[in-house]
This record gives C-alpha cells, sequence and structure tokens, in this order.
C-alpha cells in the first residue's frame, strides 16, 4: 500500500559542510590506537578513564557555548568568531576521539558528534585529523612514554632537550 503524502515535505539536506570519504571513522580509530601504543598508553586507555575523559571534554565544548543563547548557537553558530568556531571543531574531535576508543558505547554517541558537527558548519572530517595530528606533536612519544601525564608537563623539558610538546 503507498503511503500517505506529507503535505509539507522537508528538504532533502539541511547540510552545510560536507565530509571528505577518504576520512572513516576507522581511520580515527586505528590513528589513536597507534598513538597509545606508541607511548604505552594503553594500559590508562580503559573505560573508566576514557568516559572520565569524554565527559572532560563535552564540558570544554559546553563552555564555548555558554552564554551564547538559542539564536547565536543557531545552526552554523552565528554568535561564534572564527576562533571559536575552530575551538568548536577541537573540542568535537577530542569528543569523537574518546567515544570511539570507547568501542562498546551506543554508536548514536558518535552520531551525534558528527551530526553537531554538520550543523554548527564544522568540517568534522578535517578537524580530527588535524587534532590527531596536534596529540602528536603535544605528546612526543620519547617524552612521555608510559606517563599518563598532561602535556602541559613535558612543555619545560621538551623545551631543554630540544623536544617540542607545544600548547
Ligand atoms: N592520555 C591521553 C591524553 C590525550 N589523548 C588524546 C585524546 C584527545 O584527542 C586529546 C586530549 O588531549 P588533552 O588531554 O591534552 O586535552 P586538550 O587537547 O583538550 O588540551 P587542553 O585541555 O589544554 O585544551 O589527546 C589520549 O588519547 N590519551
Amino acid at each position: 500500500m503507498a503511503s500517505p503524502e506529507c503535505p509539507n515535505p522537508p528538504p532533502s539536506s539541511s547540510s552545510s559542510s560536507s565530509w571528505d570519504p577518504s576520512v572513516s571513522l576507522e581511520t580515527v580509530r586505528a590513528t589513536v590506537d597507534s598513538f597509545a601504543a606508541e607511548r604505552g598508553w594503553h594500559k590508562f586507555h580503559t573505560p573508566r578513564n576514557l568516559m572520565l575523559a569524554l565527559v572532560g571534554e563535552i564540558g570544554e565544548l559546553a563552555e564555548i557555548f555558554q552564554w551564547k543563547g538559542d539564536d547565536g548557537a543557531a545552526p552554523n553558530l552565528p554568535a561564534f568568531t572564527d576562533e571559536e568556531r575552530k575551538h568548536v571543531g577541537e573540542e568535537l574531535s577530542d569528543v569523537l576521539v574518546y567515544v570511539y576508543n570507547l568501542s562498546n558505547l551506543p554508536r548514536s554517541s558518535s552520531t551525534y558528534t558528527i551530526r553537531l558537527a554538520d550543523r554548527c558548519g564544522v568540517r568534522l572530517d578535517e578537524a580530527v585529523m588535524a587534532k590527531l595530528k596536534r596529540n602528536a606533536e603535544k605528546y612526543p612519544a620519547k617524552l612521555c612514554y608510559g606517563s599518563s601525564a598532561k602535556y602541559t608537563a613535558y612543555q619545560n623539558r621538551g623545551q631543554d632537550e630540544g623536544e617540542t610538546a607545544t600548547s
């Protein structure tokens, strides 16, 4: 039986951004897995620690949206500066990285992360690859192997030893 016609059909897509198909979620997962292995960090990436890290990154994301109001945080983020928009992409990337490490979490969590980026007009495919590169620079394997300390703990030591651990 034919389905009844919708009187006001929605537009087929409201998407303002796109996704490079060469950046797959498997690329993100595998890159983070190598990143953790090269630093001896699998022992820190327990479900408990990843869940807490995920909540922390969602808090950082929420902070950028705080006080913007409904209109300011409408699709494509009209009240956000370019810097804030870039920051949204970075925090969404961290959320995606941690959600995807918690592979037992419902995949709807990554769906919401990707959908949110799309509605913000943020290219999450580009942002997440840039953030993964940045993470590797911030946490030089030689300096942080086997340690769960924040990158700020290596900054001075890195300069002394000719390594980079930039903020
Ligand atoms: N033990 C760790 C530490 C970091 N990361 C990765 C996942 C995130 O993508 C990013 C998080 O790094 P930071 O904890 O340094 O947090 P931020 O990048 O948000 O830096 P800041 O808190 O200075 O804004 O690095 C990880 O996988 N495991």
